[in-house]
């Protein structure tokens, strides 16, 4: 028998644009979802999202067969797009080459990013403007895709609109589930409707029996949203820490996506939203994929405290929780937070 999901579960459908524009969708409908979001986010920083209206089964299961593909190529071949010493973030990464605070994590991956995030006149030209040459910054690169399978780049690309799609539809959600009006609902959206996103491509291999070890070391993610598909059929790998301080399993469910907030949410909501400590520790036979796509700010969005958060909390009795963490330009803490990462 299936275990009884942990974490909630919430349709984003009255949220997701539809072929009649505006989205019809029933106002209780809207109001339902947005304050499930709202509990999730303040409870727990995780739930399911349904996806099964929006995403097809093939479409589920394609990306997951692509990667598992590539994962399984040889070395060498993995190697030809490996990690550029240059921009330093984009392209593969070997088994053991990422690290969490400080450990080697027990997994390959390959990392996507949204294009170069420096305005124009910083990006290397040749027009004589005194930048030729310099080196490329960490992010300014190119990603760097495999040609085999060769449906690999253009499926993955299908992939990313749809989840930048359903990113912005789950922070429509998130900002009627904080009560924003019009005016503070265009703020937030402004600060994303850039997203510089990334996407990773996981590739876990089961870990040494009997040995201590660990896939993914526990982190909260940097960004906004987080929209995890992970092969469905491996039960027990991703745990995420419940407010209890105990870890839980949080198991693929059939039509779902797993999602969680990053520590952008709170800078925004001054703590009441959390973005909630979580591992991988994978070790049952099969070789597991995932694929979590990170649905950021604009690289350039200042985040700070919303008024929205404060007037919430108070009607919540909380406010006394709300501490205001200050500003942070999203893009100046990813780039603190990706020098760590890997082992050159
Ligand atoms: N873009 C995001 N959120 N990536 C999350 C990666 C988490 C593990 C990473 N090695 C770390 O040390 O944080
Ligand atoms: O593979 C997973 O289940 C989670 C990966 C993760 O937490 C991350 O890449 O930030
Ligand atoms: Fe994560």
């Amino acid at each position: 028998m299936k275990p009884t999901p942990t974490l909630p579960i919430i349709d984003p459908t009255p949220y997701l644009p539809t072929t009649t524009t505006p989205n019809t969708a029933h106002a209780g409908d809207r109001a339902r979802t947005a304050k499930a979001l709202h509990e999730a986010c303040r409870d727990v920083g995780f739930f399911y999202l349904r996806v099964d209206n929006y995403l097809t089964k093939e479409e589920l299961d394609e990306v997951l067969v692509l990667a598992r593909e590539f994962f399984g190529r040889s070395k060498e071949e993995k190697e030809q797009i490996g990690l550029d010493e240059t921009d330093r973030v984009r392209g593969y990464q070997r088994l053991h080459q990422n690290v969490t605070q400080g450990k080697a994590d027990h997994h390959e991956g390959l990392d996507l990013y949204a294009p170069n995030p420096y305005p124009p006149r910083e990006q290397p030209t040749t027009n004589g403007d005194g930048n030729e040459g310099r080196p490329l910054r960490p992010l300014e690169g190119p990603n760097l895709w495999p040609s085999k399978p060769e449906q690999f780049k253009p499926k993955m690309e299908q992939w990313i609109e749809k989840m930048k799609v359903l990113g912005m539809a789950v922070m429509r959600g998130m900002a009627d589930g904080l009560g924003m009006s019009e005016v503070e609902g265009e703020g937030l959206r402004a600060c994303v409707d850039e997203s510089f996103w990334v996407m990773r491509v996981i590739g876990y291999p089961p870990l040494p029996q009997g040995a201590d070890g660990i896939s993914c070391g526990e982190h909260t993610d940097y960004g906004c949203l987080t929209l995890l598909h992970s092969d469905p059929t491996i039960p027990d790998s991703l745990q995420v820490l419940s407010t209890s301080g105990r870890w839980m399993t949080a198991f693929p469910v059939e039509g779902c996506i797993v999602v969680n907030i990053g520590s952008m949410w709170e800078y925004w909501t001054g703590g009441l939203y959390r973005a909630t400590l979580h591992r991988v520790i994978h070790k049952s036979p099969k070789y597991r994929v995932s694929i979590p796509f990170f649905f950021e700010p604009n690289f350039d969005a200042r985040v700070k405290l919303l008024d929205a958060a404060r007037r919430k909390a108070d009607e919540e009795g909380k406010g006394g929780e709300v501490k205001d963490l200050g500003e942070k330009v999203y893009g100046d803490y990813l780039l603190e937070k990706v020098g760590g990462n890997f082992k050159y």
